[in-house]
């Protein structure tokens, strides 16, 4: 059978910080991981083990130290920058491609902007429905289960999960392809986190999204996403479908995970 081409390849991506006094976090050790075209991929582990940087080097916010991201077959991101460098045209076009929904609804909104003017600032930043911004905008509101009159209120009138659902439409304005969603719900009140994974299940599937969905929670993972990366202390342990993870774990770490919660061993060096 033929091999198909992942939409995103990560090769031996490492991310080390200087954190001073001459010491570093080695935040990723080497993660090979290929994301496919369509598919919702969970990315688990425990607080600190690398899930954030993971996605951050995806979305070219962090400077891998080692190793190199394609997208599509070509270089987006890597250590070695100075030799791929992209054009200004380039890296816009790759940050349309690829949007992120973040943790914390709240600090990702500007307080002094409507709802409707962030979703609107960047479909003008992107030049989408040129002349027709508050119609698309309207529409980006029915899309989420937002009335578009909420259009002209401001973040702190909106609840947390309205808030989100307002996040999730402005990645959406830019047309993205991979949307990375970064604990999207954990700072939510329990009663609407499955409003939010509904709706983000079912905008998947209408858009044809690919998505990479980072969470510790490994049941709403369970629930998302066809597979799962297992990560720890920096690294990919574990990678397979959704349902072969829960069903026939296969590392240590992950089979921890799925019976308890299990702290990282403190005996071993990260930093
Ligand atoms: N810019 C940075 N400078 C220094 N250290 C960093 C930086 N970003 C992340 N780290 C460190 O890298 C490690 C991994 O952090 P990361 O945020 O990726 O973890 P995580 O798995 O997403 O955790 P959580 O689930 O709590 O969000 C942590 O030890 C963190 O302190």
């Amino acid at each position: 059978m033929e091999k198909r081409q992942a939409l995103v390849q990560i090769k031996d991506l490492r991310q080390y910080f200087d954190i001073g006094s001459g010491k570093t976090v080695h935040s990723l050790n080497g993660i090979n991981l290929d994301i496919y075209a369509g598919e919702a991929l969970g990315i688990v582990g425990e607080s600190g083990c690398g899930k954030s940087t993971l996605g951050k080097e995806i979305l070219k916010i962090n400077q891998p130290t080692n190793g190199e991201i394609l997208y599509d077959g070509k270089w987006v991101a890597g250590a070695d920058y100075r030799k791929h460098r992209l054009t200004h045209k380039e890296r816009k076009e790759y940050c349309k491609k690829v949007q992120v929904v973040f943790q914390d609804p709240y600090s990702s909104l500007n307080p002094r902007h409507t709802a409707g003017k962030a979703i609107m600032r960047g479909l003008k930043e992107h030049r989408i429905c040129l002349g027709k911004e508050k119609e698309r905008t309207a529409e980006l509101f029915r899309m989420v289960g937002l009335p578009e009159e909420m259009m002209n209120r401001y973040p702190h009138e909106f609840s947390g999960g309205q808030r989100q659902r307002i996040c999730i439409a402005r990645a959406l304005a830019i047309e993205p392809e991979l949307l990375i969603c970064d604990e999207p719900i954990s700072a939510l009140d329990v009663s609407i986190q499955s409003q939010i994974i509904n709706l983000l299940c079912r905008l998947k599937e209408e858009l044809g999204l690919t998505m990479m969905f980072i969470s510790h929670d490994l049941s709403v993972v369970r629930y998302m996403c066809d597979r799962v990366a297992v990560m720890y202390l920096g690294s990919i342990v574990e990678i397979a479908d959704s349902e072969e993870i829960y069903t026939n774990p296969r590392h240590f770490y992950t089979k921890a995970l799925l019976s308890a919660v299990m702290c990282a061993d403190p005996d071993i060096e990260r930093v």
